[in-house]
Order: C-alpha cells, then structure tokens, then sequence
C-alpha cells in the first residue's frame, strides 16, 4: 500500500546531465505578444502562485518600477499609470543592488550595468528588465534567464536616429568639422590644413546590415557613395534590395575607403577590429563606429592611427564609457569623437520610452512583448490556442513527477504531442516549458518560466524528448493528447507504470478544461483541478460509493470520479478529484479498504 505522500520528497535526485532537447517543430521568432506564465518570486507574493495575468493579483499592490537612467516623459507617465514609478539615476553599483530587492522591473539604457549581482541581489522580485534601446552588452542575459527575469529591449524606435548619426559623423570626420570648429573656436584660421576628403564615388562597407546598417547604407547611396556589406547573417536580397552587394569580411576591409561599424557586441564581435584585421585594410582607410566600443581593439585603432594605416576614426561608442579623460584615441587629432549620442534624438528617446514602457508594463500583465531577448516567443493567435494545453501541460508534469518513488531520481522525460495536424503546425516550446515547470518546481526550491525552463532543465540534468503522434481526423483542435513518461524512475504507485516500465501520464482538453485521461496503461478521466487521488482495487460494485463516503464523512468535495478497467471484475483504477486535501486519516481510511490494492494522493 502506498503512502498518501502530497509530494515526492525533495530529496529526490536529479543527476546532472545535458540537455536533450529535440522538438519537432521549431518556429522561427515571430513578432507578437503572448501571455508569460511568470512565477512571482517576490516576497509579497506567495511563492507557489503562477502569476498568469498580473504581478498585482496578489495583493492589490501596484508593481515597482526603477527607472535607473533618463527616460521620455511620455514613457515614465505609461510606467505611472500602472506601477509605482521610482526614477533615480546615477545610482552606484552598491544602490542599485539595493534598491532592486523592492523593485518589479527594472529599465536602463546603457550606462547601467546590469550583472549577475542586480539578479542575486533581487531575490527573485525581479520579474523583467527592459533595456530603452538595443544594444543589451550591458545586461547578464545567462543570469536573467537563470534567474526566470525576463529581457525586453525596445529594437526599433532608435534605428533612424543610430543611422543619421552614423552619415553626420561620417561627413564631419571626412570635412574635419570638429577639428576645425576647435580651431576656429581658438582664434585660429587654418584653411589648408583641413581639407577634406569627399565622398562620392568612395567606397563605404556597412560592418554588419542589420536596421541601423542598412539605413546608413540607403543614405550612404544618397551620397553618391559605392555600398558594400559584410554581414554573415543577412541574406543577401535584403541587401540588394538597397543595391548593395555583401561581401566577405577580407573583401570589405581590403576594398573600403571607408568603414562603419553596425554589428552588436557580442563574443564574436568582440575586438573584430584589431592589429590583424587593420593591416588587412587599405591603407588611408576611415572608420565610424556608432556600434560598440569594445567591436575594436582601441590600442590596435592607436596603433592603426599612428602608423597611418587608418586616416581618420570617428566614434560615438567606447570600451569604457565614458572613456579616460587622457585616453590617446579620444585626444588623437585625428579621432573624431561623440559621447554615445547615436540614439539621443528627441524623437528617437520619445519613441525608445514608449517602446519599453509598453514592454515591460505587458510583462508585468505576464505578456511577452515581441522584443523579449531571453524568452521564445509565441504568437499570440497560437498562445490563445494553446492556453488550455499550457495548463494541461503542466499539470501532467506535476502528477507525473509526484507519482515517482522519493529517491529514484528523475532523468528522462518523455513528451508525445498527438494531433491530427501537420507536424510542423504545432509549436511547442511553450508546452515543454510548462510540463519542466510541473516536473522541478514540486521537488524543488526553483522556480520555473517560459525564461528559464530550458536552463533548468539542463542545470538539474532532465533530458527532455519530444515526439508527434500524427493522428487521422479533424486537425481542429491543436493537440489530442500530451503524454509525459518519465524513464528509469520508480513508481510510488505501481499502476502508473507503463508496460514499458515508465511513470506515464496522458491528457487531453475537454471543453476548454484539461483532463487526465490515462494513468499507466488504465484509462480514466478526471478533470485536473484541485487534487486527486488514484486508487487501484478490485472491481466490484459499491467500490465509488464506499471511498465517496469516507471522504463526505470527513467534508472533502468530490468534484469528479472515473473508473477506469482492465476488465469487468478485475483491476481497476479509480481517479477522484477533490477539492480539499483529504486529512490523514481519512486516506488511512482509504488505505484500508480492503479491495483497495494501492493508492496515492496527488496536489494540483
Ligand atoms: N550609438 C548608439 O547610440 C546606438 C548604437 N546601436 C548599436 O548598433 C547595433 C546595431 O543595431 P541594429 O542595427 O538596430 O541591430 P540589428 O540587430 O538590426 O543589426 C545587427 C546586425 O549585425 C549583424 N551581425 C552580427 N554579427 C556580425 C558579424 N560578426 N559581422 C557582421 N555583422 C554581424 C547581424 O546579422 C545583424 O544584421 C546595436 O547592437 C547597438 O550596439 C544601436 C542604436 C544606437
Ligand atoms: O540602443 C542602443 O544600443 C544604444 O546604444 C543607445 O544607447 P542609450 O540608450 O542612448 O544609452
């Protein structure tokens, strides 16, 4: 006879092991909105909560909002009507890590390193950073994912302003404008010694073709400019489609007269510009950079200078921002230089305020705005339809994991999706992300998102397998049926056990409700709201009326019953929902039935 256990004991082990993941239908990323099924870990949020509507459906309270650098008013007033809004700037490393334990979300442009500290330091309150921009070199994306914080940047709103910056510091860098402005400024009057370059007919290679470089490319070509383009990501009708050619990256230093950088920051982009890649230019050659400072090695570009291999830099961005005041490439007479302006335009900042304060205020409502950084993203009209099957999901990964013996550890999931769709027409990182949730979070201190479920996942070692069941039928509905096994594990409740020898659990969507439809190899159908127990016993009449009035006696609500057989008179599985935890006594009672062979009660 089994014990009535709630949960399987914390102490199972989850052995660590690499992620197997293989889904059979991999979306690409499409812009939308969805609903985030976000777990608070907020302190004055109770902790088992899934928050799937809104951070202040606990207790009335309105979220925090730390706005931690200059933002348009037109966004904070957005943030105001939703959240208490606290805007303070400057802050030291030491106050944010502060403050950001009392705060909900928090938003930065990118003066405000946002590391794995801020993450440690919120304890878990921190449900999303919005980044009022796009660049995110600034914010521990491993961190925010491992810690279920959602990123959101604002991609869009800063493109033009990025790109006009980029074409001013091109033609101020080629007609000295700053330089001579300086001098001027110094009761000097220096005509010859700063003639220009001009820019017709010169060759500019836009370093990376993604918004702002193909907006400077379309304005470059105004200039009467000759366009070419290094970006290994871009296809290459993006780019004829502004008339320009892409090229290798050898092809774009060794031909360009001039060079603008546009590619984010990243480990590959990293110092791209350096000793090697200089002496593989033309030599006289002049270089914008509104990207990042750390894209080149700033000792390299010196050096690049010096040796007069690079004529003339023009840069908005530095590896250290701002840079040493005596640092040789901002005093270098021949280095034009901005303080990071490229997105600071009236109209860009209105823009970028809007764009992140209606990110992350649908964050905070638990929607995914289409610019979440460390999240998949799931349209929204395949979010509506999946909904009930979220739950579903979920729910057979928590019966499932509670129906494991405590200390047998629990290693490999499987996941069969059955529908009567077409394989590819089923998107289901949202489904896997809830069946990790309902597996870790009742053996477990982690907490589990769409952010951080395949994270989890693979620091506790589950390696989850996806298969599609194509079934015959009406491809109406998006799935039939979830089935999750879990293998090697041993059953606190032998039943569960699938011919196979896996804890096995299947379910489908009735009505808009999910349901639990089989238990090892016996079918039953239980509706999956409050909890459940299952019982395995002989069958024999008054076997429902007998466990029915044990649990009326003790004031537990049955809200459905099924029986499920091998066979008339022989085993047979019994699934009671109940809408109160059954004390004790009354599953000893239950126990002690004698036709009842084992049972097990299960928490939603
Ligand atoms: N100075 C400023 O104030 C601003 C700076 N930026 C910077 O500009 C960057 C680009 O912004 P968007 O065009 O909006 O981003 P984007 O994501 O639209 O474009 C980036 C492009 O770089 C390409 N890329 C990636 N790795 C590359 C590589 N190794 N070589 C060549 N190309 C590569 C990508 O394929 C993509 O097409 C941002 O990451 C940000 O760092 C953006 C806005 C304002
Ligand atoms: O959007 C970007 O990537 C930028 O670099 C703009 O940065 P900012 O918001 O002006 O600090």
């Amino acid at each position: 006879m089994s014990s009535a256990a709630a949960t399987v004991s914390s102490s199972a082990k989850l052995a660590v092991k690499p992620l197997k993941i293989s889904s059979l239908s991999s979306r690409s990323a499409l812009p939308s909105v969805i609903s985030l099924p976000f777990n608070s870990r907020g302190r004055d949020i109770p902790r088992k909560r899934l928050i799937l509507v809104t951070c202040t459906a606990g207790d009335g309270a309105k979220p925090t909002v730390l706005v931690a650098e200059k933002l348009g008013e037109a966004g904070v007033k957005l943030l105001e009507s939703f959240a208490n809004v606290d805007c303070s700037y400057n802050l030291t490393p030491e106050e944010l890590n502060t403050k950001i334990s009392l705060c909900d979300a928090l938003i930065v442009r990118s003066g405000t390193k946002v590391g794995r500290e801020v993450f440690e330091s919120s304890r878990g309150r921190l449900k999303v950073v919005g980044r009022a921009g796009v660049g995110i070199d600034n914010v521990d994306l491993s961190a925010a994912t491992e810690f279920g914080c959602l990123v959101v940047n604002a991609p869009t709103s800063n493109t033009i302003a990025a790109a006009e910056h980029g074409i001013a510091l091109l033609a101020a860098m080629a007609r000295n404008v700053a330089q001579s402005d300086a001098s001027v400024k110094a009761g000097e009057w220096k005509r010859n010694k700063y003639v220009g370059v001009s820019l017709v007919g010169k060759t500019l290679a836009v370093m990376g073709f993604g918004k702002v470089g193909s907006e400077v490319a379309r304005r470059a070509k105004g200039l009467g400019m000759r366009v070419i383009a290094h970006d290994p990501y871009t296809p290459a009708d993006r780019a004829h489609a502004v008339g320009v050619d892409l090229v290798t990256f050898d092809e774009a230093l060794g031909t360009a007269d001039f060079i603008s950088l546009h590619m984010p920051l990243t480990p590959a982009t990293s110092k791209m510009l350096n000793d090697e890649t200089f002496a593989k230019m033309k030599k006289g050659v002049r270089i914008v950079n509104v990207a990042r400072g750390g894209v080149i090695d700033e000792d390299a570009l010196v050096r690049a200078l010096d040796s007069g291999i690079v004529a003339q830099a023009a840069l908005d961005v530095f590896t250290k921002e701002p840079p040493a005041k005596d640092s040789k490439l901002v005093q270098h007479e021949r280095v034009t230089v901005t303080p990071h302006l490229g997105a600071s335009t009236i109209e860009a900042q209105e823009g970028v305020a809007i764009e992140i304060a209606q990110a992350v205020v649908g964050a905070l409502n638990g929607e995914l705005a289409s610019t979440a950084v460390n999240a998949p993203m799931v349209p929204a009209e395949v979010l509506a339809e999946l909904k009930p099957y979220v739950v579903l999901a979920e729910q057979l990964g928590r019966l499932a994991v509670q129906l494991v013996a405590g200390g047998s550890g629990v290693k490999n999931v499987k996941v069969t999706y059955a529908s009567a769709r077409a394989t590819d027409d089923l998107d289901t990182r949202l489904l896997r992300a809830m069946i990790t949730k309902g597996i870790i979070e009742p053996i477990s201190d982690v907490y589990v998102n769409l952010v951080n479920a395949d994270y989890t996942a693979k620091q506790r070692g589950l390696r989850i397998t996806e298969e599609r069941g194509v079934l015959d039928g009406s491809p109406e509905s998006p799935l039939e049926t979830i089935t999750v096994q879990l293998g090697n594990v041993e059953s606190k409740f032998a039943s569960a056990l699938s011919e196979s020898g896996e804890v096995k659990v299947e379910g489908r969507v009735k009505d808009g409700v999910p349901h639990l439809t089989k238990v090892g190899s016996f079918e039953v159908d239980v509706s999956l709201e409050g909890s459940i127990i299952l019982c395995r016993q002989v069958d024999q009449p008054g076997m429902i009326g007998t466990v029915g009035s044990i649990l009326g006696e003790s004031n537990v609500n049955v809200s459905f019953m099924s029986v499920g057989r091998i066979a008339p008179r022989k085993q047979a599985v019994m699934a009671i929902g109940v809408d109160e935890m059954p004390s004790k006594e009354t599953l000893k009672k239950i126990g002690e039935i004698p036709a009842v062979d084992e049972f097990v009660f299960l928490k939603l």
